[in-house]
């Protein structure tokens, strides 16, 4: 069987990885359509939709045909993502192995922020997430979908990876889903075939490692490194691991998966180490490689941060945020400039450490800023977990509605019977804030993420 479009050497070269099994790689890129799975945002409940669920992952779903996400306000809501199967195998390896006590996490290469949406999904609020992006054009994006998401226990960053070198021993688990030739993405994106060879690989090849040795050292003994592409290259897998356990005192971790699943098991050349292959064909989902492994040595820790207080006027102005969150007590107010923001209070800490090195972008959630007595609520805000619902007004849109409101079109059709700053919400989820007025409203839907389309379908 031929296969039109893949790029020279590609197919000889994944002739030797595991479980490759040609033809029904080769006939699963002609004939079957990449499916469709979004995955529901556990803090944000709606009702399950009716397609199948994605086996690995408790939260997501096939959907039977692809809406049209942009015009579905629950989608704006952060009620669900809409991410490749494959990818939720990381939530997998999370759940299997996160024990109780409270953890750091590091979302190392993160934007657009699928799989930090993920792991967010799986953590408590006495657990951290830390997600970070290297390139700042592509912050924006990770910030947006975790401002929908809505935990006020992350922070991201905008680093390089070797910037978290100096962060010694502060992570429990690290996250590296690494940039790679993304052969796994074929499929869903063909274009992408016309940026693969081997030479390509063999650069992906240096950079995963440099950028694995550059964020060892933040790893805690005996916390987990997750390791993660979405290229078929034993080079950029495999081999991977091979060279992480000659290099660093490593152990593998074995995750348990069903036979059932069709995920291929493989075992590294020098290491043995265990590594978790998805091919379209054998996988309802895109092309995945997937790995977990343990530190087994201690290269240095943080000494413990100093934390500044802030000065106590500054208390009298938290008293005033306070009421708009719920379990209020147990956050830590502070302000960036005229901004309040607020974090779970565990986390205090760990952002006055966090602060000192690394290139903040959000932090918690920000609350917004104080006009006299007033708030002006931010947007985060509204889209936040913590939110105290009934210390604003709340307007319910149609879904006619709710597509103006995201539009910032004008709202048509609504009674207006209050005045003042109103949620916004659509089958009661908050989509963002309005002033109500006696004759109209202002619409403070952010504009950058407002809907450009004027049309569905
Ligand atoms: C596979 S994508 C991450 C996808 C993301 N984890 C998700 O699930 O939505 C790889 C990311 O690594 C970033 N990246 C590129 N070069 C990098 C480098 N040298 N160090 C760290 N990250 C890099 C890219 O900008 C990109 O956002």
């Amino acid at each position: 069987m031929n296969a039109p479009g893949f790029p020279p050497n590609f197919l000889s070269q994944l002739s030797g990885s595991p479980g490759f099994d040609r033809e029904n790689f080769i006939e699963a890129h002609q004939s079957a359509d990449a499916p469709t799975s979004i995955r529901l945002n556990p803090f944000k409940k709606i009702p399950p939709p009716t397609g199948n669920h994605v086996p690995w992952c408790g939260e997501g779903y096939y959907l039977d045909s692809r809406p049209s996400f942009t015009f579905d306000p629950l989608f704006h809501a952060g009620c669900y993502y809409v991410q490749e199967a494959s990818s939720m195998f990381i939530g997998h390896i999370l759940n299997h192995i996160k024990g109780d006590e409270p953890a750091k996490a590091l979302d190392l290469c993160a934007a657009p922020g699928g799989k930090s949406t993920l792991i967010s999904s799986a953590l408590k609020s006495n657990d951290l997430l830390v997600a970070n992006e290297i390139i700042k054009t592509r912050v924006p994006v990770l910030t947006d979908n975790l401002t929908r998401w809505g935990p006020s226990n992350t922070i991201v960053t905008n680093n390089d990876p070797k910037d978290f070198s100096r962060l010694k021993g502060f992570f429990d688990i690290i996250l590296v889903d690494a940039p790679c030739s993304g052969s796994g993405m074929f499929r869903k994106d063909p274009d992408a075939m016309n940026e693969w060879s081997k030479a390509n690989v063999n650069l992906c090849q240096q950079r995963q490692e440099r950028i694995l040795a550059d964020v060892y050292p933040a790893l805690k003994e005996d916390g987990y490194l997750i390791y993660s592409t979405c290229s078929y290259s034993v080079a950029e897998n495999e081999n991977i691991l091979d060279w992480l356990c000659d290099t660093f005192e490593l152990e593998s971790i074995q995750i348990p998966i069903q036979s059932e699943w069709g995920i291929v098991e493989s075992r590294s050349d020098a290491h043995q180490a265990w590594g978790y292959r998805f091919y379209p064909g054998k996988v309802k989902g895109e092309g995945l490689f997937a790995a977990c492994l343990r530190k087994k040595e201690n290269t240095g820790e943080m000494p413990n941060t100093k934390y500044k207080e802030q000065q106590k006027a500054n208390y009298k102005e938290a008293d005033l945020v306070k009421p708009y969150l719920n379990d209020a007590d147990n956050h830590y107010y502070f302000k960036v400039n005229e901004d309040w923001l607020a974090i779970d209070k565990v986390h205090k800490e760990s952002l006055a450490t966090l602060s000192q090195f690394l290139y903040l972008k959000k932090s918690g959630v920000r609350i917004g800023k104080l006009a006299g007595r007033d708030l002006i609520p931010d947007h985060e805000l509204a889209l936040s977990l913590i939110i105290n619902k009934n210390q604003s007004l709340q307007t319910e849109l149609t879904k006619e509605q709710a597509i103006q409101y995201l539009r910032r079109d004008n709202i048509t059709d609504l009674i207006i019977n209050d005045k003042g700053w109103s949620l916004m919400t659509y089958d009661g989820h908050p989509l963002g804030w309005a002033k109500l007025l006696p004759n109209r409203i202002n619409n403070y839907y952010p504009k950058e993420i407002r809907i450009f389309s004027k049309a569905e379908g």
